[in-house]
């Protein structure tokens, strides 16, 4: 384990300092919020103009990028690189962003491109000295930085711990890192959470924007493909479910303001749906079956530090029981993949994963297009398949029992599942995907080894009278789509001849 430990940790320092710059940078990324964010605090305090910036990728990721090149898959990770559901509650964020910001007196910089090229262009035009960004447990992201600090050595990087409910200092991955969820859990338990902060109510003024210009569009923005949103009630947004299948409260709208609404609702005293959450969080549909905390959380608009004073203040009034324990065991978990992903970098996304153990399992693409369409042979799978397309969200159930049936029943290498669960999911957090997704192939934190879930008893026991089934996969029924298509002589057949002849 040794050689894990060069990656990891170092790739993501936390500078606190109290140096004076002219004109900084905040880049915004998991971070979309006023409330208890420690860098954009840092960066109001410590300039004297600040260029808010925030960068859409528009290239596919890295994974879904090297999936395609390798096989060539022309099914499920086509398009860019998140879909229309993810695009749209990102876009919702940064409208609920922006307006923060402006009450501020700031202005958000929207730009779509590289974000080494277009963060580079941002420090150049307004000589920028510092750059301030939260911290990311994702690779490629952490190498941006790195890369912009060799570019411009005198550069200074701050940067601050806004995703976790720890500190590193807490978790002290010096020492090593828990080689168990429950080890971890222990350690963690009896260490305090850091207390979430207030909104930032100041900040410096933008060098981009004066009023004036302003207001008459004339805004003198970095020369890069530039969208611009102007504030909440610009993002012309009809809500993230357009399937008639979910209520219209029901839906996952982006940005702080929503994330707040929505945990005051979930946490509201006299519903008590926390006090009973360890009963019902198991079930694969129901609004109120769970948190729906996760995309906020994903997206930074919401802290983690802010849910556990909300949960600690429900406790106070309406008594702690072991349901509102198990939330916090949840955000644990949440910890736990966050930590892993920084103490074990690059495996993360390794076939091997942090076991260093090859699975047996290999890419066949119809099987992959049959589980991202929904259209194997096991209803249950489908249904939960044709949700997750639908909604871009999934129950914890249903995440397992389709990443189950993914390498198991299936055979495939569990990176093509993460890359389409990237690529699909509202609420992608790259160490909480990743690490899932490795827990489950057996190549990761699971000290049983691989999971197998029979999916007769997962039927049996989560949609006994098949409502979940007949809600989300009508047409399809068990047995009668079959996994490999093949000729008399056992050659495979192409997917949609096989569809036609059925
Ligand atoms: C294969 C697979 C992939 C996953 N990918 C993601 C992902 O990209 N992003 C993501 O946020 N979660 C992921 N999860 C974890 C979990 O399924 C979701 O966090 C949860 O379903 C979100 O719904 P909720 O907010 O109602 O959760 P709740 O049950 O209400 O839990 C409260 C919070 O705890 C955290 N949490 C709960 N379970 C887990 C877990 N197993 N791992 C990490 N955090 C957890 C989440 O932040 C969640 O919002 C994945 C799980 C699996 C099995």
């Amino acid at each position: 384990m040794e050689s894990l430990l060069n990656h990891s940790y170092s790739s993501t320092p936390t500078e606190i300092t109290g140096e004076r710059h002219t004109t900084g940078i905040m880049w915004f990324t998991n971070d979309l919020r006023l409330h208890d964010n420690a860098t954009l605090r840092a960066a109001g305090q410590q300039c004297d103009q600040l260029v808010c910036v925030y960068v859409v990728q528009s290239e596919p990721s890295h994974h879904q990028q090297l999936a395609r090149q390798h096989q060539r898959i022309e099914c499920g990770l086509q398009g860019v690189g998140r879909n229309r559901l993810r695009q749209q509650f990102e876009q919702e964020s940064l409208g609920s962003l922006s307006h923060g910001l402006r009450l501020l007196g700031q202005e958000l910089l929207i730009l779509q491109g590289a974000p080494l090229e277009i963060i580079a262009q941002c420090i150049q035009q307004y000589r920028a000295t510092a750059v301030f960004s939260s911290v990311n447990a994702g690779w490629y992201e952490n190498q941006t930085l790195y890369q912009l600090k060799q570019h411009y050595p005198q550069l200074a990087l701050h940067r601050y711990h806004t995703h976790t409910l720890f500190e590193p200092a807490q978790v002290n991955l010096e020492r090593g890192f828990a080689q168990t969820f429950s080890k971890f859990r222990r350690q963690m338990e009896s260490v305090g959470t850091i207390d979430a902060k207030a909104p930032v109510s100041k900040l410096p003024p933008s060098p981009i924007f004066d009023q004036s210009a302003n207001k008459q569009g004339k805004n003198k923005g970095v020369n890069a493909n530039y969208v611009y949103i102007k504030s909440k009630e610009d993002v012309n947004s009809p809500g993230l479910y357009s399937s008639s299948l979910v209520s219209s409260e029901e839906k996952f709208t982006g940005g702080e303001y929503a994330a707040l609404d929505h945990i005051s609702a979930y946490f509201d005293t006299k519903k008590r749906l926390p006090s009973q959450y360890k009963l019902v969080r198991n079930a694969l549909d129901g609004w109120e079956h769970s948190t729906k905390l996760s995309a906020w959380l994903a997206n930074g608009c919401l802290s983690v530090r802010e849910v556990v004073k909300i949960l600690e203040e429900y406790e106070g009034i309406c008594g702690a029981n072991e349901s509102t324990y198990w939330i916090y065991f949840e955000l644990l978990w949440r910890e736990y993949f966050q930590w892993y992903a920084h103490y074990y970098g690059l495996y993360l996304y390794r076939f091997s994963g942090i076991k260093k153990k090859k699975p047996l399992t290999s890419f066949y693409p119809q099987r992959f297009q049959q589980w991202c369409e929904g259209t194997t042979p096991f209803t249950l799978v489908n249904a939960c398949m044709i949700q997750l397309k639908t909604t871009g969200y999934l129950s914890n159930r249903g995440r397992q029992i389709v990443a189950s049936c993914f390498v198991n029943e299936l055979n495939l290498d569990w990176r093509y599942g993460a890359a389409y669960f990237e690529k699909t999911l509202i609420d992608y957090d790259v160490a909480a995907n990743w690490g899932n997704w490795q827990y489950l192939a057996g190549v990761g934190a699971d000290p049983r080894g691989k999971r197998h879930f029979d999916l007769k008893k997962q039927t049996q026991q989560y949609d006994p009278d098949g409502i979940f089934q007949k809600k989300w996969a009508t047409n399809v029924t068990d047995n009668n789509l079959i996994l490999d298509a093949v000729d008399a002589a056992d050659w495979p057949l192409d997917p949609d001849s096989n569809r036609a002849s059925l």
